[in-house]
């Protein structure tokens, strides 16, 4: 378990890895600090994001080699469009934010980083440059959702986030990241070193990237 492929991919980038799961925003919206300012800003750019993340899947799709890994990929691209930016809608809305204030959104430089990067090491590379590029979203939050719930300072009675994290705690979410896990484990044991490195080098600057989303929360930037 601590010695899978996978772990050792976070290994070559532990300490970003860490900035990244325990960033201040989180630390901030376990204890129902945050300031609303801040994570409405994060929801409003996390839609744009989730249209690229939509996007990256189709690629996905366009990327796999045969039917199975078609299908595969559909299923998930399908869950995005037809699922998981509706509840990101209604949950927005929850919070204030009206479906004709998404659809016209600008794009912080952050959203458009992360993003398009995600979307290159795609083009660039194969399907698992692309899985790779894609982990820290999938996994990372997963992750972040059981950190959340094991910290003492951890708030979830009258938290305004509460849902959120219940959200990525949940069953639900846990299972589908622990099937991206082990999907990658099945591919990432079979690299080269000199490819794993290489894989290591994405994976690193994806997570930088998602640092960067939540500081672009905090810091209110576009
Ligand atoms: C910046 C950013 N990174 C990761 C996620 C989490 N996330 C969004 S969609 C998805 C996969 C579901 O199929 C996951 C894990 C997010 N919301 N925003």
């Amino acid at each position: 378990m601590t010695d899978t492929p996978f772990e050792r991919l976070k290994q070559t980038c532990r300490s970003d890895w860490q900035a990244y799961c325990e960033h201040d925003f989180i630390r901030r919206l376990a204890r129902g600090t945050l300031p609303a300012e801040a994570f409405r800003h994060y929801l409003k750019q996390d839609y744009l994001f989730l249209v690229h993340f939509a996007r990256a899947w189709g690629l996905a799709v366009y990327k796999s080699g045969d039917l199975g890994k078609i299908r595969s990929a559909l299923a998930t691209l399908k869950t995005i469009v037809d699922i998981e930016i509706d509840l990101h809608v209604s949950y927005c809305r929850e919070w204030g934010i009206s479906p004709a204030d998404l659809a016209d959104l600008p794009e912080a430089r952050p959203t458009m980083a992360y993003t398009r990067y995600v979307l290159d090491a795609g083009h660039r590379g194969d399907l698992l440059d692309l899985h790779v590029a894609l982990a820290p979203c999938v996994v990372g939050y997963a992750e972040i959702g059981r950190w959340i719930v094991a910290q003492p300072f951890t708030v979830l009675d009258a938290n305004p986030y509460a849902e959120w994290v219940r959200m990525y705690a949940g069953d639900e979410f846990q299972e589908a990241a622990a099937a991206e896990v082990d999907w990658l484990n099945a591919r990432l044991g079979a690299a080269s070193p000199e490819r794993f490195a290489a894989l290591s080098r994405t994976f690193r600057d994806a997570t930088r990237l998602e640092i960067d989303f939540w500081q672009m929360g905090l810091d209110l930037r576009m």
